[in-house]
């Protein structure tokens, strides 16, 4: 496991550095046609009846696409996790304290917490990013999590979890009270009531869940008239590690790496490029729908069905299950014999 610490903004000396990102966002690439049409041909010549392998098909497709080589590979697939501190946690929105952001992260350097037994599992590799986590966010409820220049530089440093020569990425993140910020985020992206986009977390109680649905309401209200842009909204009700999933999200899409999306943290984090281009999360899958009851309700919106269904929360933990059912694709798109190879007839109609 691989430790990276402090984000920083690089470009605090730029006069409006979200323009970077809106021209990065202005030129995305596309999936690549024809390595998407090769996969679907060699799909239909393996020793299996139509349709068969169901969604496996489907992702092997999606890999081709968008790493544009047939066959595909899942040889150098890492987990990314991006670690953020709250200020809206002090407000009591979690069942945890949030020194537990903290402790996690040692506990992810020493091997410990789930996510590394599931990385061991299936040969992942872990990367931790710690975006400042012993300096808080400010409480969204009363001012802007970031500066610009702060959250385009954090979208910078997430730019950074595709660095390696990886062939997979999933996001994933730690940071006590941060699904109360995800519900802040698709509540200012989407609409509807507070209510609709706030969930248990942690297990959080009747009380606590009180108190989140409160704390989404204020800082909705308190930033209102901001929130039409997307980014602006990442910046004054989003914090650290939604920014850095963001920014690796789309530095992936540049170099064509293929991403699998973790919970509704992570979720909430892809939703904001979403709302800047509604095809931005085309060379994304969701890898896993959390137990959190508003995860379900993103993933409708963004059209992204998920792959499994384990009622996992966060750490990256249900997209890096999902690599193994990527890799299993992968591999039965890559070493089945076709119909002939294996001599077996094909039918007939
Ligand atoms: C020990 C522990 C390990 C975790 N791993 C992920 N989360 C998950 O819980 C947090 C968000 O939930 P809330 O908004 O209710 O605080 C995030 O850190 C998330 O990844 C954890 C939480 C705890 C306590
Ligand atoms: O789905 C998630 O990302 C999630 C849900 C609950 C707690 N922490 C994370």
């Amino acid at each position: 496991m691989v430790l990276h610490s402090e984000p920083h903004p690089r470009r605090e000396a730029s006069g409006l550095p979200f323009d970077d990102i809106r021209a990065l966002m202005a030129r995305l690439p596309r999936l690549d046609g024809e390595a998407a049409a090769r996969a679907k041909a060699r799909e239909a010549e393996l020793v299996k009846p139509a349709g068969a392998l169901g969604r496996l098909e489907d992702i092997a497709e999606w890999l081709c696409a968008w790493q544009g080589k047939t066959p595909p590979t899942v040889a150098r697939p890492l987990v990314a996790i991006f670690a953020g501190a709250h200020g809206v946690a002090e407000r009591g929105v979690s069942a945890y304290p949030p020194a537990v952001t903290r402790q996690m992260l040692d506990a992810f350097a020493g091997g410990g917490a789930a996510i590394n037994q599931i990385c061991k599992s299936f040969d992942i590799g872990l990367k931790v990013f710690d975006l400042a986590t012993e300096r808080p966010t400010p409480d969204i409820c009363e001012q802007p999590a970031m500066s610009e220049a702060e959250c385009a530089g954090t979208m910078a440093y997430g730019f950074e979890a595709i660095h390696g020569g990886i062939d997979l990425l999933v996001v994933g993140e730690m940071g006590i009270g941060n699904t109360t910020v995800a519900s802040t985020l698709a509540h200012a992206l989407f609409g509807g009531r507070p209510e609709d986009w706030v969930g248990r977390g942690t297990g959080a109680n009747d009380v606590t869940l009180g108190r989140k649905i409160d704390a989404v309401a204020t800082a909705v209200r308190v930033h209102g008239p901001h929130l039409g842009d997307p980014l602006e909204a990442l910046r004054r009700v989003g914090g650290r590690e939604f920014a850095a999933i963001a920014g690796a999200i789309l530095a992936a899409r540049m170099e064509r790496v293929p991403v699998v999306i973790d919970g509704f943290v992570a979720t909430a984090a892809a939703a904001v490029l979403h709302a800047l281009d509604a095809s931005a999360l085309e060379h994304c899958v969701a890898g896993h729908r959390s137990a959190e009851a508003a995860h379900g309700r993103l993933l409708e919106r963004l059209e992204l069905p998920p792959i499994l269904d384990l009622g996992m929360l966060g750490e990256g933990s249900g997209g890096a299950l999902a690599v193994a059912v990527i890799k299993a694709a992968c591999a039965c798109h890559t070493g089945m014999a076709t119909f002939a190879e294996a001599a077996v007839s094909n039918r007939g109609g």
